[in-house]
């Protein structure tokens, strides 16, 4: 028996609780098996759920009913309307599914997603889960972001910051950093055994010979040499139009890329609903659906839903497929 995932409630106001019960609807009988750490009112009696008060009850039930270890929200929640009097809510749900994991009581967590924005209003002191759950993991800078589809991975090596910012902050120990992290996950979390990393360039046409930008050669250009010191297969750096071609992919496992939209424009316009997100370099689990919170088009749980679950369920399904194969490292 695996341990369940632990599904978070993400901002009550998007999607978040209209995607738990499709999850939910469409894993009941397969698996794999998770709890929702939500607030039962959000299901308007729509659903048949249980309340538990610990994750080791999720797996009894969930073939009957969405298992829901209750968190409460402060403020009644109106669909595509947030705010950020329930961030105690939002937070509180990353917190405990934290802890349970890091408890050995929920085999990963898989995030709902959060506005940054509405968060930060409330004092969240966080970017983004990724930073977040660093902080909570006490690994603070070792997280990486890499969002996996089936047609492409992708890793951004600076994340939740402004492009100016971006540019800034990109330097050659960084860039090593993240390609290490990279490389170890693939090999223990994925299974690959020599994973290739390809380098995107920064600048137009990777720098055109320092022509037009010299940060291929001076912050990028030594990482790569370094990496290849240490036995990694790096290549690159590729101009960014090009790597992620049809015909360019196949040639290697990871994009390392060098600013947030740079890895996430290719991975989101060519998978937006099997894209998942995964927090590398934590010592737990993290999945995520790939995209936001969807405020446009959320609705109340029992209502007609515009929201495909297909991001969550392939997030879901890649928690547990990394838990287990945890595990079996393991064993
Ligand atoms: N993992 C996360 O927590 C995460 C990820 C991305 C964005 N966000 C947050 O989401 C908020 C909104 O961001 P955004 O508008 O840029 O992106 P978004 O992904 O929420 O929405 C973009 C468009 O895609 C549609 N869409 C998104 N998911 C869908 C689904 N499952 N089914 C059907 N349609 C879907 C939306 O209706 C919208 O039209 C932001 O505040 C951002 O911080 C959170
Ligand atoms: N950067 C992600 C995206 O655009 O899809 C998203 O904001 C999620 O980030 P966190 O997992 O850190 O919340």
């Amino acid at each position: 028996m695996t341990a369940p995932i632990a599904l978070t409630l993400g901002d009550p106001a998007g999607i978040g609780p209209e995607l738990a019960v499709a999850a939910w609807q469409a894993l009941r009988n397969t698996g794999p098996v998770f709890f929702w750490l939500g607030d039962p009112v959000l299901l308007n009696n729509a659903v048949p759920f249980r309340l538990i008060e610990k994750p080791e009850d999720a797996e009894q039930t969930f073939s009957d009913a969405l298992p829901v270890l209750p968190i409460t929200c402060p403020i009644l929640v109106t669909p595509g309307q947030p705010t950020s009097d329930n961030a105690p809510a939002v937070i509180e749900s990353i917190e405990r599914a934290v802890g349970f994991v890091l408890e050995g009581r929920a085999g990963g967590v898989t995030t709902n997603p959060i506005a940054k924005h509405i968060l930060a209003a409330s004092g969240f002191a966080y970017p983004g889960h990724t930073e977040f759950l660093a902080a909570l993991c006490q690994t603070t800078g070792q997280e990486v972001m890499m969002l996996a589809s089936p047609q492409l991975k992708v890793v951004p090596v600076t994340i939740h910051v402004s492009l100016r910012r971006a540019l800034e902050t990109l330097t050659t120990d960084r860039i090593i950093a993240v390609a290490r992290a990279t490389h170890s996950a693939l090999q223990n979390d994925f299974g690959l055994v020599s994973p290739r990393l390809a380098i995107a360039g920064l600048n137009p046409h990777a720098g055109e010979e320092g022509l037009m930008g010299t940060e291929e050669q001076t912050i990028i250009g030594p990482a790569i040499a370094q990496l290849k010191n240490e036995g990694l297969c790096v290549s690159g750096p590729y101009p960014p139009d090009t790597m992620f071609s049809a015909t360019a992919r196949p040639k290697y496992d990871v994009a390392i890329c060098m600013y947030h939209d740079q890895a996430l424009i290719p991975l989101k316009t060519l998978d937006m609903a099997e894209g998942v997100n995964v927090t590398l370099g934590l010592p737990i689990i993290r999945t995520s659906p790939d995209h936001g919170t969807a405020f446009d088009i959320a609705a109340p749980v029992g209502s007609a839903s515009r929201a495909d679950p297909s991001s969550l369920l392939a997030a879901l399904r890649l928690a547990d497929f990394m838990s287990q194969h945890r595990r079996g490292n393991s064993q």
